[in-house]
Order: C-alpha cells, then sequence, then structure tokens
C-alpha cells in the first residue's frame, strides 16, 4: 500500500506518547494516526488484569484519551479477541501500517503473531518494536543461547549490552479524518461502582503519562540520594513508587534509566544510589526475560522439586493474612497498605510472601493471585517471579531455609514503628520496645495503650520458632 494510507498503532502495555516506538514508526512520513486499544480477555490464556490494576488501567486510558486528542489522535477502544478487534479496525481505516510494541507473556506473544499474520495476508505493512524493556528478550545471553541463570550474571552480561536512547513525542502527529465508532470507557465497567473500594487508591495515585514524568522528577530530587540504604525502610519515602506507571508503560524503563543516570553525572545523587536503583531496573528485566523465556511463570514452579512441596490448606489462615490480621504487625501493615493504596513496600512484600509461604506453609500461588488482585502494580513477570524469588521456588530465589523473622525484619527496617503505626492503628500507642511484638508487653502496657490482645488486636496466628521448624522439616521432606 503506498506510504500515505493511515497507519493504526495499537497501544498495549506503553499507554505514552513520549519513547513510544511503535507511534513514532506510525507518526513516520506523515501518515494519519489512528490508536486503538483493546480489553482482550477472551484470546486463550490471556489472564485479565485484577481489580486495583483495572482502576488503574481506566484513568491510564482516560489520560491517554485526552493527551492523543490533543494531536487530533482518536483513541479507540474495543473489547475481544485481539485478532478480530486489530484487524476490523485496520480495515476499516484502511491502514497501510500497523505498529505495536511487543510483549513478553507466551499468550500475549501467541496473539501478537496471529494478529501480525492476519494483517500481513492482508497486505499491511506490520511494525514492531520493544519498549517496555531496556533489552528485548532473547538479547542477553550466556555463550550456550540461554538467559543466564542467576541476577548478577544476567546484570553483567545486559550492562555490555547498548541501550537505545529514548524517543521523544513524535514532533509530528497527524490524526485519522474519518469517524470511528468505538466503546465507551465506562462501558467497560473497569472501576468499582458499589461499593466504590478505590477511594484510597485516588488518593494515593494519578496514573497518566504527566504524573509518572512528575513521579520522576520528585523522585530524583527526594528519594534517589540515599535510595541504596533508604530503599529498605518503609517508613520512609526513598523509593520512586514508579511501578505502577512502569506496568502500564506510562513511562519507559528507558527514560527512567537515562533521568537517573543523568541526575547523577550532574551531581545531584550520588553515582551509588544511581547504580542501585538501576540494578532494581534490571531486577524488572531479569523478570521479563524470565518470562519471555518460560512462559507460564504464574503456574508452574521454575524449580520443579518445589512440585512436591506439601503446601497447606487453611482457608481461615489465608483470610487473616489477606486482611492483615495475623498478630505480626509488619505483616500487618503490610498487607493492610496493600488494601488501603493498592501498593506495598518491596522490603514489607518479602516479609509477608514469606509469611505465607512459609510461616504458614502456603502455596506461593494463593499469595500471587491476591497481589494480582489489590496491586496497581500487579505485573505479569515481577509478580509471579518475585513470588517464586521469595518462597525458593525461583530463579536464583533466596533458600527456602532463610526465613524471614517478621519481628526482627520490623526492629530492623521500621524501628520507630512509624510505618506499623500508620497501617495498624490500634496498635499506634504501644511504645518502641513493643511495637513489632506486642505479646511480649506486659499488661499495663497493653492497657496504657489501649491494646486487648485477641479482641483489639489479635494475637500471632503461629509462634515464629514453630513455624521455622516446620517449614524447615518440609521442605526436607521434598528431598527425600
Ligand atoms: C512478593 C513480591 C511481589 C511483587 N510483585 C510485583 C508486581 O506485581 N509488580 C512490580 O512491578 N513489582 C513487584 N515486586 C517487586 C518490587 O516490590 C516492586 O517493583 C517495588 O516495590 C515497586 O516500588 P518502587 O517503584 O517504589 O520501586 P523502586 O525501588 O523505586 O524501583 C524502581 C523500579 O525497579 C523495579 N523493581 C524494583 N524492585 C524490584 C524487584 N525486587 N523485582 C523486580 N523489579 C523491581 C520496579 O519496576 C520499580 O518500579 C514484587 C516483589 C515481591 C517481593
Amino acid at each position: 500500500m503506498p506510504s500515505h494510507t493511515p497507519a493504526l498503532v495499537w497501544l498495549r502495555d506503553d499507554l505514552r506518547l513520549a519513547d513510544n516506538p511503535a507511534l513514532t514508526r506510525a507518526a513516520e512520513d506523515g501518515r494519519p494516526v489512528c490508536a486503538l486499544y483493546v480489553l482482550d480477555e477472551d484470546s486463550p490464556g490471556i489472564r485479565p488484569p485484577g481489580g486495583a490494576a483495572r482502576w488503574w488501567l481506566a484513568g491510564s486510558l482516560r489520560a491517554l484519551q485526552v493527551d492523543l486528542s490533543r494531536h487530533g489522535v482518536q483513541l479507540v477502544l474495543r473489547r475481544g479477541p485481539a485478532a478480530r478487534a486489530v484487524g476490523e479496525v485496520a480495515a476499516q481505516i484502511g491502514a497501510g501500517l500497523v505498529a505495536f510494541n511487543d510483549r513478553a507473556g507466551a499468550a500475549e506473544a501467541k496473539v501478537d503473531r496471529k494478529v501480525a499474520e492476519l494483517l500481513r495476508s492482508e497486505e499491511r505493512e506490520v511494525a514492531r518494536d520493544c519498549a517496555h524493556l531496556l533489552h528485548p528478550p532473547g538479547t542477553v545471553m550466556t555463550a550456550a543461547g540461554r538467559m543466564p541463570r542467576t541476577f548478577s550474571a544476567f546484570h553483567r552480561a545486559a550492562l555490555k549490552q547498548p541501550v537505545a536512547a529514548p524517543l521523544p513525542t513524535p514532533a509530528r502527529l497527524t490524526g485519522f479524518a474519518g469517524t470511528l465508532s468505538g466503546e465507551t470507557l465506562e462501558s467497560w465497567g473497569l472501576e468499582p461502582r458499589r461499593p466504590d473500594w478505590a477511594g484510597g487508591l485516588r488518593e494515593a495515585w494519578t496514573p497518566s503519562e504527566a504524573a509518572a514524568r512528575e513521579r520522576l522528577a520528585a523522585f530524583i530530587e527526594d528519594g534517589l540520594p540515599g535510595y541504596a540504604v533508604g530503599r529498605d525502610r518503609p517508613d520512609l519515602l526513598h523509593v520512586s513508587r514508579l511501578s505502577p506507571h512502569l506496568r502500564f508503560g506510562e513511562i519507559s524503563p528507558r527514560q527512567v534509566r537515562a533521568a537517573v543516570r543523568h541526575a547523577a553525572a550532574g551531581g545531584a545523587a550520588p553515582q551509588r544510589d544511581a547504580d542501585k536503583f538501576e540494578a532494581e531496573l534490571y531486577w524488572r528485566e531479569f523478570s521479563y526475560h524470565l518470562l519471555a523465556e518460560d512462559g507460564d511463570i504464574a503456574r508452574r514452579n521454575i524449580q520443579e522439586a518445589f512440585d512436591q512441596f506439601p503446601w497447606r490448606e487453611a482457608p481461615g489462615e489465608l483470610k487473616a493474612w489477606q486482611r492483615g490480621r495475623t498478630g505480626y504487625p509488619l505483616v500487618d501493615a503490610g498487607l493492610r497498605q496493600l488494601w488501603q493504596t493498592g501498593w506495598m513496600h518491596n522490603r514489607v512484600r518479602m516479609v509477608v510472601a514469606s509469611f505465607l509461604a512459609k510461616h504458614l506453609l502456603m502455596d506461593w500461588r494463593l499469595g500471587e493471585a491476591w497481589f494480582w488482585d489489590t496491586l496497581v502494580d500487579a505485573d505479569p513477570a515481577n509478580n509471579p517471579a518475585s513470588w517464586q524469588w521469595v518462597a525458593g521456588s525461583g530463579l536464583d530465589a533466596a533458600p527456602y531455609f532463610r526465613i524471614f523473622n517478621p519481628v526482627m525484619q520490623g526492629e530492623k527496617f521500621d524501628p520507630d514503628g512509624a510505618y506499623v503505626r500508620r497501617y495498624v492503628p490500634e496498635l499506634a500507642k504501644l511504645p518502641n520496645a513493643v511495637i513489632h511484638k506486642p505479646w511480649t508487653a506486659d499488661a499495663g502496657t497493653l492497657a496504657a495503650a489501649g491494646v486487648r490482645l485477641g479482641i483489639t488486636y489479635p494475637k500471632p496466628i503461629i509462634d515464629h520458632a514453630a513455624a521455622r521448624e516446620r517449614a524447615l522439616r518440609a521442605l526436607k521432606s521434598t528431598k527425600k
């Protein structure tokens, strides 16, 4: 088809205008551009987003509609299997080019291949790029042609690869002039209505490309200096909280990396902090490369020895964990932060995940599913890879015998109990010495703080030492 034919850009986990190679390709040569988002919950194997992520998606699409319309570009919304929706819209506008950025999941990659084949069979040009990662999957390999099996080997190998500079927002975008029918965001019902449980999310977050950039700028000023040490403290805000923006592609890892490098080069932050932060971006890469290689990490143990693991079924204990009523203040604070705000600090994610898989001996998939439903940053790579890492079944995972002590973690990383006091207000008046272990407080201290154990706040659901012994016995049984 001639180059003046319209271009369709199919947006997915890249809800932004800047550093969006698919959008840049579509805009090249001055073609009229139409943008499409497909809510595909029907193609085989596609995992529908959870509740908190649906809320984010609605906000992000709403903002993107406004941003694109400023450039005269319509964002068409369609629901259903992607192959059908993309094919239909491409035909309706007479697209000569369809551009999209690749996704790593096995089911998504299959859909993308099918869509590309269909479009090519109709003699439409298809342009595919990598926009969600610093390095396209398959480019960080050992000599044997496999992804490195440890994070440090992966990181070392990745650092030898070039990273492309981020692209600007296309300077010239011409919208497709015809009118296209689409669906409305409201008709998708992504946001909760009855009951509207999203008040805490609205208070904590603004989904949009502009908000992502503001968050990055604020982090570089306030969080990056001191990040290497401060990142472990849930009571301090030394982390970027960019994860949901990265998840939905409102900002790209290349943009984030470039801004942080620029800050360090200009003396706005110590190099050590910038390096540590960049290493965290590489943990994200590690998870995504694993997802692209393995495809099924949310369901399958990466280490098959864990297929024999004697997980317990205890629905009452699972509920107590989900609701933040385990009797361990740091664990409960984390799960309540998640419930209220759709996000949890990384250190606390590790502690609560370890508590479920090791103290309560429950299958990591139950925790992964809960996070999938409640996190605004619920991510198809980071979530299962991190759960498997904590449970011990993952790639280069924490060894199963390393069992976090929730009291010691609290005392070390929330030393004044400020985080616990914020999310577990019924303990707020306890002194620092017992805030992470209220069951050790004497009757007078508890009474003075208005705490009645077992009534206003639960007694520990399980004794730490006993839980540790049980977990180690369970691990041994898989090794017989
Ligand atoms: C059990 C468990 C589940 C998790 N589930 C998710 C998830 O669904 N989505 C998600 O994005 N992250 C997940 N993480 C990783 C990590 O907790 C979050 O990325 C981080 O807390 C997000 O906060 P931030 O943006 O302030 O991080 P920062 O410290 O500011 O880091 C910047 C970015 O680097 C990446 N990153 C940081 N730490 C990690 C890590 N340990 N692994 C992979 N990438 C990392 C994230 O993209 C993050 O936004 C999980 C971790 C655990 C232990």
